[in-house]
């Protein structure tokens, strides 16, 4: 599903309004929503609504009407007293018959409940003064809390707090979710997140032609290379791991993620004198020695192998650089992880002016910020600047991974478990995406199905997971994709 910004969101609204269906009636379809989570999550207790001044404020107040026509003890409190200017909010104020008092933290004393309908998608600033003070009360309490919208103090567009933010139980948004339902920390103050239709249509998108989405096999599934009977082990790529010199499980690891998503031949280059350790561990997998620069060159001149992978395991040095370098100079197909990224932090730019759009790019936040350098902005800018910058797939790890292309398309991946954070699952990813790409997925639908089939693996063993453990994992998610897509006779709906 697509990623709204605030400022998009307004242009959904505005668009609606276009269509017939009123500000108000968004507001109370919005308001109401919220209420019907809340009941369905909570059983009836006295609950406080504080309202800003805007039209987040304004859903508060239809959300305070609703709950308390189903009976619930419903006190209003409005951020330095002010009733809301704009019409809508005004209007939905009005219909609020109870008592509004000005918003205070003693009011939090006699709430079981809080409704967090301060600040949403119009935060201009770090929240100050009365909010903040507000917002700092709640936090230090335990008070369960449901935001409207946006936890108050979160910036919509990056998940970042200027300030003092609230921190949310459950988060009710409309239409689709912004960039900080899904990037942390605001995803980790969002709590749970419940998706609402106001009643926008969906056609809306057409004109407002969002650039971010929510990693989902929605968005790649029809790009999966599933194989055809008439198919054969040519047809579907041929993946070349360089592997190391002493850490030889990395590119083992890549090498048998690769073969496990599908890729038809898997080939690992050795050092010679490591050899025997590569070819003792791998059976279907094809270990070549190789001596210098040259004869891995003479490997890297067979254009079977259409997808090449450096990094896991490759060390750091000038070796590393003229093997990523040569790889480069192929023009074929490239995954870059790790190593083969870090090698080139002291002259990022010999690597940067080399790459082209049919490589992948790896990075954890260390990595990147070596090749790419620090600045403030959100990790979705950071991700998009960077393939921008390189021309390439950039895939910036995390628990909130983005994958972004250099034509600014960008998705947000949200099924990542914390088990996952655990040495070697980086290999691992990368050699599902050089698997993926062997079979003629391009590099950012590989990055993105990678991505995901990575964590759902991950997902499906839980704790006590390690990378070993991934590949292994792999068949069973793609039986579950496969089942999905209909390909098994299944009629998926
Ligand atoms: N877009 C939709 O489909 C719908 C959105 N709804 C709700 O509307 C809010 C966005 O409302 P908006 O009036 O634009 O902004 P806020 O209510 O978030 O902010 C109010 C107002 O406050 C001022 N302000 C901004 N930052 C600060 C600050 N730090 N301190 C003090 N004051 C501040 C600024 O002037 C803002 O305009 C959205 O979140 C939804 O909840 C509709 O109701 C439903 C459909
Ligand atoms: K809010």
């Amino acid at each position: 599903m697509a990623l709204l910004t605030p400022a998009e969101m307004a242009q959904a609204d505005a668009a609606t309004v276009e269509r017939g269906v009123s500000g108000i009636e968004l507001m109370e379809a919005a308001g109401r929503a919220v209420a019907q989570a809340i009941m369905r999550r909570w059983p009836r207790r006295p609950v406080l609504v504080a309202c800003g001044p805007g039209n987040n404020g304004g859903d508060g107040y239809v959300v305070a009407r609703h709950l308390a026509a189903h009976g619930w003890s419903v006190m209003v409190g409005a951020l330095s007293g002010a009733r809301p200017s704009a019409p809508d909010a005004a209007h939905h104020a009005a219909l609020w018959e109870g008592v509004v008092q000005p918003l205070s933290v003693g009011l939090l004393d006699d709430a079981e409940l809080l409704v967090d309908a301060l600040f949403g998608g119009g935060l201009g600033r770090p929240l100050a003064g009365d909010a903040a003070e507000f917002i700092e009360a709640v936090r230090h309490r335990r008070i369960p809390v449901c935001a409207v919208d946006l936890p108050s103090g979160l910036d919509g567009s990056t998940g970042r707090a200027q300030g003092v933010a609230a921190r949310a139980d459950l988060t009710v948004t409309f239409f689709r979710k912004k960039p900080a339902h899904v990037l942390f920390p605001g995803r980790g103050l969002c709590g749970d997140i419940a998706l609402a239709d106001i009643g926008i249509p969906s056609e809306v998108l057409d004109t407002i032609a969002p650039a971010a989405f929510e990693n989902s096999p929605v968005l790649w599934q029809r790009h999966f290379p599933w194989p055809s009977l008439e198919g054969h082990k040519y047809h579907r790529g041929h993946v070349l791991v360089v592997g190391g010199q002493t850490m030889t499980g990395a590119a083992r690891l890549s090498a048998r993620a690769a073969a496990r998503v599908g890729a038809g031949l898997v080939t690992v280059a050795a050092p010679v004198f490591a050899w025997p350790v590569y070819a003792a561990a791998l059976e279907g997998i094809m270990v070549t020695p190789f001596t210098d620069m040259g004869s891995l060159h003479d490997i890297f001149s067979d254009s079977r192998k259409n997808v090449l992978v450096i990094g896991p395991g490759a060390g750091v040095g000038g070796q590393t650089r003229e093997q990523v370098l040569g790889a480069l100079a192929t023009g074929r197909r490239l995954v870059l992880d790790a190593d083969a990224i870090t090698s080139f932090a002291a002259q990022p730019q010999s690597l940067l002016s080399a790459l082209h759009h049919e490589c992948v790019l790896t990075p954890h936040e260390g990595e990147f910020v070596r090749l790419f350098g620090t600045d403030d902005a959100d990790k979705l800018t950071r991700a998009r600047e960077a393939a921008q910058r390189s021309g390439a797939v950039v895939v910036l790890k995390g628990a909130d991974t983005v994958i972004a292309a250099p034509d600014g398309q960008a998705v947000v991946n949200t099924n990542a478990p914390a088990f996952l954070a655990t040495g070697g699952t980086g290999d691992v990813l990368t050699g599902l995406i050089a698997g993926l790409m062997a079979q003629g997925m391009s590099p950012f639908w590989a990055a993105c199905a990678a991505t995901w089939v990575h964590a759902e693996a991950a997902t499906r063993f839980g704790p006590g997971l390690v990378s070993d453990d991934l590949p292994g994992l792999v068949p069973g998610v793609l039986r579950a994709l496969y089942g999905d897509a209909g390909h098994d006779g299944r009629h998926t709906g």
